[in-house]
């Protein structure tokens, strides 16, 4: 039900005194509400095990906000809907008191019975949650609903199962939103429009005029303070299994028949299942793993991954991935697809570049010029936009050809001021749709593709780890990756929107 066509619902957050909900979810919530986006009828319900009273939880709301607003009687207002509930997750007793609060909130707001349940813990309570939720009647609603799950979903498929068995007992597959935060940002959604909307690239968008496409997400920041997690979860678990998958997952399928949630998602599918296979002893020759030994980065000299808080000194987890995919359908076969990530880069980027085939003969020859391969880079982040480029004449007596660069930035449009991830996701489950959260098949085959991997890293030890310095764009062995192919990496900072 909706109040004016906005959603209502009550909104409990597990894990609400925890760094995501004050660092995300309070300050996108907070938007939705300054945008006008949500009803007068929501309320939250906070649930963490620290006894807290609701003004000290509304307080802790208000700090969340308040680089995002100037206006404190607005401030006021949103926190007004906050509510804390004390509850240890693990302690069946206590859900019976939350369900009680839930509704008298529930007529108080008049919220229709909708009810979002937000895990933003850790996973290992997910499957113990999702089951209380049931048992303890805190699911048996008149109105939705949604069971939001943060990530990491499963540590490899078999846990992965698990977990989905254990949430599916209390929610069904289309109540559940698996959250990866890439699919919020504007510039992921954008792959989608650029792909379909736009006669030039749409039937240039195959193995005829694509010679390879790169796929970078480079970050400054190294592990902080979640070496405990990061440890057991390295580049690949934390990045390649959901957020480059997913981008390589939309950037390679076909067309969907309608732009509805089923739709997209079963064509992302079929690119997942179409992912060319590895036996054990292929993992090298497509993929690299690297880790981060000290350095300097933005001038500041850092340490090396083995001696951050929570890391064995011989740690063998990966913190940089490069990788070459193949898809093996009609669409791609031969188009090799590259990823690399990596903590501790030279610059935050997310970037990915579409390098078209060279034109069949060149004309200028004559001038001894080398023609650019045209490019198409999507700039996710920090930056985005579009570049497209290409080969034009300089101007002057000579037929001589010159790189040109088309450029599209969205800040550079009045009035854009793009929306957290957070923001995008958490007004879509309101919404109930679906179609920008990961489906169980997407989820199950990212894993299938990715054990493969892990498994022969975690049975054979780097033995040149660290092998890239921190500030650097990482091992040698992923510009060797490519060369093998007589490719190279388009760098991502010379790439910039802000450049061009
Ligand atoms: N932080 C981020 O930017 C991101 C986080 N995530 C995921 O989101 C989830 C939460 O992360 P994050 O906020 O960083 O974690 P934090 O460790 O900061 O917060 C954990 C929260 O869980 C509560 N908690 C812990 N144990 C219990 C329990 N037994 N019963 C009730 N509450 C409990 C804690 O409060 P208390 O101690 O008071 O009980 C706290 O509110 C994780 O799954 C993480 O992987 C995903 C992407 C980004
Ligand atoms: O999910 C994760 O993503 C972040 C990177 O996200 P971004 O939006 O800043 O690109 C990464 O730092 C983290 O390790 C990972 O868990």
């Amino acid at each position: 039900m909706k109040q004016n066509g906005k959603p209502t619902a009550l909104i409990m957050i597990f894990g609400a005194t925890g760094d995501l909900a004050n660092r995300k979810l309070f300050p996108s919530l907070y938007k939705l509400f300054e945008k006008d986006k949500l009803s007068e009828q929501f309320a939250v319900i906070g649930i963490a095990r620290r006894p807290l009273t609701n003004d000290e939880f509304q307080n802790n709301v208000r700090k969340s906000i308040q680089s995002a607003s100037k206006d404190d009687n607005r401030v006021d207002e949103f926190a007004s809907h906050f509510y804390y509930h004390s509850l240890d997750v693990t302690d069946s007793d206590s859900y019976v008191s939350l369900k009680k609060l839930a509704g008298e909130l529930d007529e108080h707001y008049q919220l229709d019975g909708n009810r979002i349940f937000y895990l933003a813990m850790a996973p290992e309570f997910f499957g113990t949650i999702a089951l209380h939720l049931k048992e303890d009647g805190l699911t048996d609603v008149n109105g939705f609903k949604r069971l939001v799950i943060e990530k990491p979903f499963g540590h490899d498929l078999e846990s992965a199962k698990e977990l989905n068995n254990q949430i599916r007992t209390a929610f069904s597959e289309d109540e559940i939103y698996r959250i990866d935060h890439y699919l919020g940002k504007e510039m992921v959604q954008n792959i989608e429009v650029i792909r379909f909307a736009n006669a030039i690239f749409e039937p240039l968008w195959n193995n005829r005029f694509i010679s390879n496409i790169q796929v970078t997400s480079s970050e400054i920041l190294g592990v902080e303070e979640r070496g405990r997690y990061y440890e057991k979860s390295g580049a690949l678990r934390d990045m390649v299994q959901n957020h480059m998958l997913q981008m390589v997952a939309l950037l390679a399928m076909e067309p969907p028949i309608r732009l509805n949630t089923e739709e997209i998602r079963s064509e992302k599918v079929k690119v997942l299942r179409a992912l060319r296979p590895m036996e054990g002893d292929e993992v090298e020759q497509y993929f690299v793993r690297g880790q981060y030994g000290s350095g300097t980065v933005s001038g500041e000299d850092v340490p090396a991954y083995r001696n951050e808080v929570m890391v064995s000194e011989e740690s063998n987890t990966e913190t940089y991935v490069a990788g070459k995919l193949m898809i093996d359908n009609f669409r791609w076969a031969g188009v090799p697809i590259y990823i690399r990530t990596g903590k501790r880069m030279e610059t935050k980027s997310t970037k990915i570049v579409i390098q078209f085939k060279d034109i069949p003969m060149n004309l200028y020859y004559r001038t001894e010029q080398t023609l650019n391969p045209n490019l198409l880079v999507i700039h996710i982040q920090p930056e985005e936009g579009i570049t497209l480029h290409l080969n034009a004449k300089k101007a002057g007596q000579s037929m001589e050809a010159t790189p040109v660069k088309l450029n599209f930035a969205n800040k550079g449009i009045d009035g854009i001021n793009t929306p957290e991830a957070y923001e995008k996701l958490l007004f879509d489950c309101m919404r109930g749709d679906a179609t920008n959260f990961t489906h169980w098949d997407e989820v199950a085959l990212s894993w299938g593709f990715v054990d493969k991997i892990s498994e022969v890293w975690e049975n054979s030890k780097a033995k040149n780890f660290p092998n890239y310095a921190s500030g650097s764009v990482g091992p040698k062995e992923a510009d060797e990756l490519l060369e093998r192919d007589g490719f190279f990496w388009w760098p991502v900072t010379n790439l910039d929107v802000d450049n061009c």
